[in-house]
């Protein structure tokens, strides 16, 4: 389970800090929802570990992990700006989340080589991100995600630029991550991305 437990934060011009309490379920995906610039992305990035809470813990089956590294927390994030390796083709780009610094395996080339063309992307492997289109990067950068198999997977805005056919298969795969017992944070301004993905709603 991973709880949200009294985390505070608020930025260096905030009078009143935001109050987050939570829990989400190992195989639940929970989407937090409220208006434009109550702090949706703020809290996935405290969770992340991209910022640090003023008050308030982060636990991850009962152990606490918001003074953990990000790149050690078992979370994978695909945020608005996608983050590609820009000196890296697609292939490198996505393998580098499954074995960093590692020569990819054969079985694991063919399991990206399969993502890809089930995502729309076959043959793309070779390319490198600049020839990609906005809706492709976000492709690439959701798959890198989904293929680390990590146990917490945050994902804000996630199809943003897909159309319903790509939009389909990734929510099918996304599924399939809960299936496996992942736990998923969405925050999504479509309704069809809540409608599809989660179990669950928190307001701010
Ligand atoms: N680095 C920052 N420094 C100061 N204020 C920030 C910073 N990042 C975001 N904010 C402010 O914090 C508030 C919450 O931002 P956040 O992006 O978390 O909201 P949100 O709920 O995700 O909004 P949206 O639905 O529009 O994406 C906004 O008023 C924003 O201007």
């Amino acid at each position: 389970m991973l709880e949200i437990d009294r985390l505070e934060f608020r930025y260096p011009e905030q009078t009143t800090p935001w109050h987050f309490h939570f829990q989400v379920e190992a195989g639940e995906c929970l989407a937090i929802q409220g208006p434009s610039g109550s702090g949706k992305s703020t809290l996935l990035s405290l969770i992340a570990g991209f910022l640090q809470p003023e008050a308030g813990r982060v636990l991850w089956q009962g152990q606490p992990i918001h003074k953990t590294k990000p790149w050690q927390r078992p979370i994978t994030s695909v945020f608005q700006e996608h983050n590609l390796f820009e000196h890296l083709d697609v292939l490198t780009n996505i393998g580098l989340g499954i074995h960093p610094g590692v020569k990819l395996a054969a079985a694991d080339q063919q399991r990206i080589d399969s993502a890809l063309a089930k995502a729309g992307l076959d043959g793309f492997g070779n390319r490198m991100p600049g020839e990609l289109s906005g809706g492709q990067r976000q492709r690439v950068a959701l798959l890198r995600a989904i293929l680390r198999q990590q146990p917490i997977l945050l994902l804000d805005e996630p199809m943003t630029g897909l159309d319903m056919d790509t939009r389909q298969v990734l929510y099918a795969m996304l599924n399939d991550e809960k299936a496996r017992g992942a736990t998923l944070l969405l925050v999504s301004h479509d309704e069809e991305d809540r409608r599809t993905l989660a179990d669950r709603h928190w307001n701010l």
